[in-house]
């Protein structure tokens, strides 16, 4: 939608240049707002911004403080290329030669990549202010003159300056996958011997012969314990409920195949001489343990005054998951809701802020968005969705309805919707094969063909080469691929 004379035109700032942020900014400017994004790190992506450096050094065991990216080396995308791009901005391969990775489900880089050109497709980079990080957001003295708006004063710090801007509007896209959530394990601060969380875990080498304790058996705990069993002596995977993770094919393939993988319940004590004591009563000697147990939702930065409030991964109220009713329009959270598909979600959000703060599109009064947030609320409770699971989506249908009644944004596209449910059950299916053995149905087959996308046979990246065009085989041709 173009902007024109009639629409409000207003100063914004984004805080983040992830997924979430860039949509923002993106769907800002087409609006034709004068926006600032203010990110921390010195380039974009967000999570896809590869960290090699962790803060595992003995002050920090933990690796709890200063990394954002919880990307590890060897990871690959879960969900398809060809359902994970912006809504005119496809996810093609990228014409990179040997360092691309053409694969449906290719390595983290390559959705960088991605990420860059849509930056540079975009201009985007003419308002993203990098090493910028905002220490703190609050209600401006004064409000708009105009329409009596709510107008908020950003504190920044660049190096060692510290600055201070009013905004007419702020977007908080800082994204949810920063901050580790630790279970609270009797033992835990007196365990000498490693622990981690995964969000600082970025490759095997250093667990060779060890014996590890991998907790958690969702997508990250089953991906590296499934990438340490190769090196390691024993890997033993501690799931909150054994039975549930047998549930699906994938964790009974992984037992079958692998001697040293086996599937413990949670555990109850870590004693000092190293011994692991599970629920079952059962008992390991492990020199460490790795925490695959999730992210919490934190925004140190945020002076709302009471007005938005996080409770175990519940932040509200918010409308839509994205304006907290004493505060709209002006203060907005992108990226909120989890297990949708990104960055489309994003982008309808974000489209959405953009045309309310212009005037297109009005929002209901702060009384009728209030009781709409806490009748979502009360919905999921009485569906028996544990609190922080609130903002977890996982419904297509409720995407394209979502989309229908904020920002008329287009419907996911049939063969689409049927690629991602089927990777989803394909990965509950067999998480070691689901990325290179897949056989698309008819409908995605020809979904494909239609929007110009080859249907895939199952296919290997390209061979990376070096300076003389010899192929490169084994860990020269993963650190090309990666750097
Ligand atoms: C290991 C892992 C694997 C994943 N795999 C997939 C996948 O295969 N498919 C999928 O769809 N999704 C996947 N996700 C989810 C993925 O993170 C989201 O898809 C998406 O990238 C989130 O984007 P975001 O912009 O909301 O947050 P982020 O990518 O976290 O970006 C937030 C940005 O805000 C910045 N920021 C934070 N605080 C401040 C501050 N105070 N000042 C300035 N800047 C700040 C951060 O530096 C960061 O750049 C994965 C997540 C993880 C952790």
């Amino acid at each position: 939608m173009a902007s024109d004379s009639s629409t409000k035109k207003v100063k914004v700032c984004v805080v983040g240049a992830g997924l979430a942020g860039l949509a923002a900014a993106r769907e800002l400017r087409r609006e034709g707002h004068d926006v600032a994004v203010l990110e921390q790190r010195g380039g974009v992506g967000g999570q896809w911004l590869y960290e090699e450096d962790t803060a595992i050094d003995g002050t920090d065991p933990l690796g709890v403080a200063g990394v954002q990216s919880s990307v590890y080396a060897s990871l690959r995308l879960i969900t398809p290329r060809e359902a994970m791009g912006f809504s005119d901005f496809p996810f093609r391969p990228s014409a990179r030669g040997a360092d691309g990775d053409a694969r449906r489900f290719p390595c983290h880089a390559e959705f960088l990549r991605y990420i860059r050109d849509f930056c540079d497709a975009f201009g985007l980079m003419d308002v993203v202010r990098l090493n910028t990080r905002v220490l703190r957001v609050a209600m401006a003295p004064s409000v708009s003159s105009r329409d009596g708006w709510l107008r908020w004063t950003v504190r920044s710090k660049h190096g060692e300056v510290e600055t201070e801007e009013v905004f007419d509007a702020v977007v908080v896209a800082v994204g949810h996958y920063s901050q580790p959530r630790l279970p609270t394990i009797d033992g835990m601060d007196r365990w000498r011997r490693r622990q981690l969380h995964c969000h600082s875990y970025r490759v095997p080498d250093s667990f060779h012969g060890e014996v590890v304790v991998v907790v958690g058996c969702s997508i990250s705990g089953n991906d590296i314990a499934l990438e340490l069993h190769r090196v390691a002596k024993e890997v033993h995977l501690s799931a909150k409920s054994p039975e549930e993770a047998l549930a699906t094919p994938t964790m009974s393939k992984m037992l079958s195949r692998h001697d040293n993988l086996h599937l413990r319940p949670r555990i109850v004590r870590l004693c000092e001489d190293g011994t692991v004591v599970f629920a079952d009563g059962t008992r390991v000697v492990a020199d460490a343990v790795v925490y695959c147990t999730g992210y919490s939702y934190t925004y140190p930065f945020l002076d709302m005054g009471g007005h938005v409030t996080v409770d175990d991964n519940r932040v509200g109220p918010l409308f839509e998951h994205v304006f907290p009713p004493s505060l709209a329009p002006t203060l907005s959270f992108v990226g909120i809701p989890a297990k949708v598909v990104v960055p489309l979600f994003y982008e309808t959000q974000a489209r959405w802020v953009a045309q309310v703060l212009s005037g297109r599109r009005a929002l209901p009064s702060p009384e009728e968005m209030l009781r709409a947030a806490e009748e979502y609320v009360r919905g999921r409770e009485a569906a028996g969705v544990a609190k922080r699971h609130t903002h977890d989506i996982f419904d297509l249908d409720y995407c394209d309805d979502y989309g229908d009644r904020t920002c008329g944004f287009p419907r996911l596209e049939a063969w689409k919707k049927e690629l991602v449910w089927s990777s989803v059950f394909a990965m509950r299916d067999d998480v070691e094969a689901f990325r290179d053995d897949f056989r698309d149905s008819d409908l995605v087959a020809d979904g494909l063909r239609r929007h110009g996308w080859i249907p895939l046979a199952p296919s290997q990246p390209p061979q990376p080469e070096d300076d003389d065009g010899n192929k490169l085989e084994g860990v020269p041709a993963m650190a090309a691929r990666l750097s």
